[in-house]
Parts: C-alpha cells; structure tokens; sequence
C-alpha cells in the first residue's frame, strides 16, 4: 500500500483528469461490448426476415457503438497519457525535493551509476502502475460486470456461466501470470541491474582495464550479464505468452459454453447470438488483467523503493531562525557521533566515522586537521558545513546551534573545497565565477594567484575564457585541483573548509600552497584538511585524529617535540620521502 502512496500523492492533484481518462476507458469498453450485442441482436433477427422497420433502431445502434468505441478509446489514451505523464513529472519533483532533504551520505550513494540509473529507472516504472495495470483494471471489472449483466437480460442461467469464465479469465489467469512471471521478472531485474553495473565498469574503466590487461575478462561478465537478462526475458515472454494462449481458450471455451447452455435453456436464437457474442466480448475485455497482474508484480518493488526515497523526513526548520553574526565565526563540536549506513569504518564493519569527536575552532583561527586515512577528516568537515546530520552530539557555529540556524545560511557559511568537488562544462572564468557571481577581475587574479592557477591560466590557449569539459576535462589533474582551490578562495566565506587542497600537485608546490593558506593574513576561519606535514608550521594550531576523535592538539613544532601521534604521523612521512 506504501508502496503505491508515493504514486497516489502525485496523481491526486489531478484526479479529475485520471477519472475522465477511467471513465473513457469504461465507456470504449462498454460500447464494445454494446457493439457486438446489438450487431449479434441485428444478424440473428434480420435471418428472421422482419422488415426493415424492426431492424432500424439496431442498425442506429451499432453504427453508434462503433463510432463510440473508436472515439472514446482515443480520448482514453489521451487522458491517461496526459494524467500518467503529469504525474510523473510531480513524482519527479517530489523525488527531487526528497533528495534534497536527505542526509549528504545517502545523496552521496546515488551518484553512483548503478544508484542513478536505478532510481531514474524506478521513477520512469512508477507511470506504468496507472497506465498498465489501475486504467485497465477498472474498465475490465466494468465491462466483466456489464456483460454478466446483458447476458442476464438475454439468458439469466447463461450469466452463471459467463461469470465463471470471467473469474477464470480474469482473476485464476491474472493470478498465474504474477506468480509465474513474477519470478522472471525479479530475475529480470535483477540481470539488469548486474548488466548496468558491469557495462558502467567496462565503459568508465576502460583505459585501467586495458592497461592491466583484464577487459576481457570485464567483458566477459558484462556479456554473462547480458546473457542472463535475455534468458530472464525470454522465460518472462514465454509465462506471457502462455496466459495469453490459455486466455483466448478460456474465451472461446466460455463463448461455446455460454451457447450450449442457452440453447439447452430453450432461448430462441437471437438470445442464444447475443449471449455468446457478448461473452466472447466480456471475457476479452478481462483478458488484459493477466498482463496488468504480471507488469504489477514488476511496477511494485520499484514503486516501493521510491515510497521509502519520499518518506524521508523534511529537516526540521526552525520557527524563528537565529541569525549568524557576520565575519569569521568559531566552530564546535560537542560529543559528535556519526556512523554511515554500509561504512566500513577501515575494516571494522559498522565503526564509527566521528565518535564523541569535542572540538572547538576560535573565530578567525587556521586550524590544519590531520591524521590516519580514514580517521574521519572529511566526516568532520562534511558535519561542520552541514553536508552530513551528526546521530548525536551538537555543531555550534558563532556559538548558535546550526539546527537553530536557517540551512542556506549555514550553507553559504561554510564552504570551500571537498574531494569531489566538480568542474563544470565552460569557461575557466564561469567556473571560477560560480563560487562569487559579483567578483571583480582583481577578486579573480588574488584567489587564483593564491592557488597558483595564475600560471595555468597563462599557459592556457584563450586564458580565463578558454572552455573545460565537464568534470575538467581538456585540464591535467594539478591544474583542476588548482581551479578548483582558487573557486574555493575565492569564496571566501566566514568558514573556509579545505579538503586536500593540494591533492595531485608536486610536492614542492603542495607544500607552498599549503604553507600559504595557513599563515596568510586576513580571510575567515580556515579547517584544511591535509597528509602534507611539513607546511604545517605557520598553522595557528595542528588537530590530530584517529578513530573518528581528536587525539592531540598543538602547534606544530610543539607536537613535533614531544612522542605522540603527530610525531608518528611526521616520522612516516619522512621515511616515506
Ligand atoms: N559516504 C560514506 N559511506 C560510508 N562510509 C563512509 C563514507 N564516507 C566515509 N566513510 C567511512 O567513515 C570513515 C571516515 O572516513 P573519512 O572520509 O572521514 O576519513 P578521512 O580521515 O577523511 O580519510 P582520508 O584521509 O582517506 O580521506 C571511514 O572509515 C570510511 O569507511
């Protein structure tokens, strides 16, 4: 039922459009049904020779039930089409607005290929549910009843047998084809799945593929995959097919039945032609539930999957936000636990990324963070700008609760460079932009000199308006890192959070521009993130982690005097260099 709440919230703002594409449904059929009736009634009595008096109101009829048919199958299509079609566009607004409420980690999983598609594919399936199964089903009932009772009218014993046919064609069929085609189906979904995932494996990591000689052997299990999946179809069209079969026998049977028992019932013929014709007709009319019943059981795990996306609780908004003072502003932590779902915290499954991790970042302070791969640096930058929702514990910014703050503004006053940060398809100078709509030519020149992209920019073909490829391609590794520390720079917001900054650059330019960040003057707070300790030196002060918590903090030749972790951290390094 969840399930199909998340479709229904959709749907329902245009309600009026889905009851008249159902009702159009309802009547197409009707006036199929009514069409064989009246031109069974009309051949069987025109045999009898009665004059054309008697005929005339028959022959009005048919010609009107079949322009009927015709007309109102169309509007149907249409209105279900145009309903489907809105509502697909609201549930992609709501998974949208759901997405945008959810915790930066789960956003985080669904930029993985396989998450995407999934989620897009899901999404797209969802239509299917009104569509292929709910505007079908209504007009069979109708019309199944319809024809039970023109049947009663004509031959009361032969409505017995006709509703026996109706229930095995519509319900024993339909419940046959979910169960068996079920199973084909989830099979199917599933080769699908593994399919996408190896294709994406194949076709992003093409070139590492060939180098270490193993495509083939990625190829090789993309095209298992793809075996699979043609095998899951074919056995899915072979239950189709099957019920589709055992549908048209179970038609004729019920039509030949309905016959037999009329003209046992003493009917004379024109009874006897309009029961059978309108059995054949109302069973046909049941046939497609089969198929609805066997799309349904593929429609609801994907309907489900999306219910639970839009039951994701919208971040509670403070009544009367508490507004941030303007400047550099302190940061801290009190006791701040998180735990990612499927993390596995460096090996050991379900730890901790921050564990009752207390820090506190005086206003204006350049603080470096350092420590083990996985100690939870950039957990604790990503708490810190509001990216992830701590389980516990509390984040203070300007000494206001964040919760208590307004969520933008909080946004727009931490921020910086994370480890996926992303260069946009355009000109150096709009992506530069991005971070400062109204920044002066001389704003530009200082954040890039800062980030030595002074020097990239020179060297490349139109300078600032030379255009990059999305994720930067056209760029090197060291020159997109560097656009993207100048965006960062040039941001400059009252929490600078620097992750990596100098990720991919030589170790003599990492080193200076490292250096550079912490001991420069003005700006706001800084937290970088970094593994280069030998820049240290001109931070204000140096936080080191392990297993999620602070375990030694100082300055930097303070905590190179005395054993601890930091020493370790240096003493690694060196024997690294
Ligand atoms: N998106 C995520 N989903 C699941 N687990 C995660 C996620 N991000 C981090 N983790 C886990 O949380 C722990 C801390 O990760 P974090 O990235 O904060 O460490 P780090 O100190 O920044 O590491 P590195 O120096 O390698 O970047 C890790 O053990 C990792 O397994």
């Amino acid at each position: 039922m969840n399930a199909v709440g998340g479709m229904w919230g959709a749907v329902r703002p245009h309600g009026v459009r889905l009851v008249a594409a159902g009702l159009a449904g309802v009547a197409a059929e009707l006036c199929g049904l009514g069409l064989i009736a009246a031109a069974a009634w009309l051949i069987a009595r025109a045999a009898q020779q009665p004059g054309m008096a008697a005929l005339g109101l028959a022959v009005v009829a048919v010609r009107a039930f079949a322009v009927g048919k015709g007309s109102l199958r169309y509007v149907e299509r249409l209105a279900g089409h145009d309903v489907a079609l809105r509502a697909l566009a609201e549930l992609r607004g709501r998974v949208f607005d759901a997405l945008g409420r959810a915790p930066g980690e789960r956003r985080e999983r669904l930029r993985e290929g396989e998450a995407l598609t999934g989620l897009v594919a899901d999404v797209d399936a969802v239509q299917d549910l009104l569509l292929r199964c709910v505007l079908p089903a209504v007009a069979a009932v109708v019309c199944g009843l319809a024809g039970v009772v023109v049947c009663a009218a004509a031959v009361p014993v032969a409505a017995v047998v006709l509703a026996a046919g109706l229930v095995v064609a519509g319900v024993v069929l339909a419940v046959a084809a979910a169960v068996l085609g079920g199973r084909s189906a989830a099979r199917a979904a599933e080769a699908r799945r593994v399919l996408a995932v190896r294709a994406l494996d194949v076709l992003e990591g093409g070139q590492d593929l060939e180098v270490f000689g193993a495509r083939e052997r990625f190829a090789g299990a993309a095209e298992d995959a793809a075996r699979r999946l043609e095998r899951a179809e074919r056995s899915a069209a072979r239950v189709s097919a099957l019920v589709a079969g055992a549908g048209f026998a179970v038609q004729g049977l019920t039509a030949a039945a309905v016959a037999w028992v009329s003209m046992r019932a003493g009917a004379d013929e024109v009874a006897v032609a309009v029961a059978a014709l309108t059995a054949l007709v109302a069973v046909e009319a049941v046939l497609p539930l089969a198929a609805a019943a066997q799309r349904l059981r593929e429609v609801l795990p994907a309907s489900r999957r999306v219910a639970e996306l839009l039951r994701t609780p919208p971040q509670p908004v403070p009544a009367r936000p508490r507004v941030l003072p303007p400047g550099p502003l302190s940061v801290e932590l009190l006791g701040v636990h998180v735990s990612y779902d499927g993390g596995v915290g460096c090996g050991r499954a379900g730890a901790a990324a921050l564990d009752g991790l207390d820090l506190l970042v005086e206003r204006g302070r350049r603080v470096a963070v350092v420590g083990a791969s996985g100690a939870g640096k950039s957990t604790l930058l990503a708490v810190a700008c509001g990216e992830v929702t701590p389980g516990a514990g509390s984040v203070l910014l300007g000494g206001l609760e964040v919760s208590a703050c307004d969520r933008d503004a909080v946004r727009a006053a931490v921020r910086g460079l994370s480890q996926d940060a992303h260069v946009f398809a355009g000109t150096v100078r709009a992506n530069l932009l991005l971070a400062r709509p109204g920044a002066s030519g001389e704003q530009m020149e200082a954040a890039a000199r800062r980030a030595r992209f002074t020097e990239v920019v020179e060297r490349l073909p139109e300078g600032w308006d030379t255009v990059v490829g999305a994720g930067g391609h056209g760029l090197s590794g060291g020159q997109r890192q560097r656009l993207l520390l100048a965006r960062a720079l040039l941001a400059d917001p009252p929490v600078l959070v620097l992750d990596e900054p100098a990720e991919g650059l030589d170790p003599v330019t990492a080193d200076a521009v490292v250096g550079d960040l912490l001991s420069g003057a003005g700006g706001g707070t800084l937290l970088l993130v970094t593994h280069r300790l030998a820049a240290l030196g001109g931070a204000d002060e140096v936080v080191v982690m392990d297993g999620g918590r602070v375990v030694q903090r100082g300055g930097h030749g303070d905590l190179l005097a005395r054993p601890g972790p930091y020493r370790d951290l240096w003493e690694a390094e060196l024997l690294a260099a």
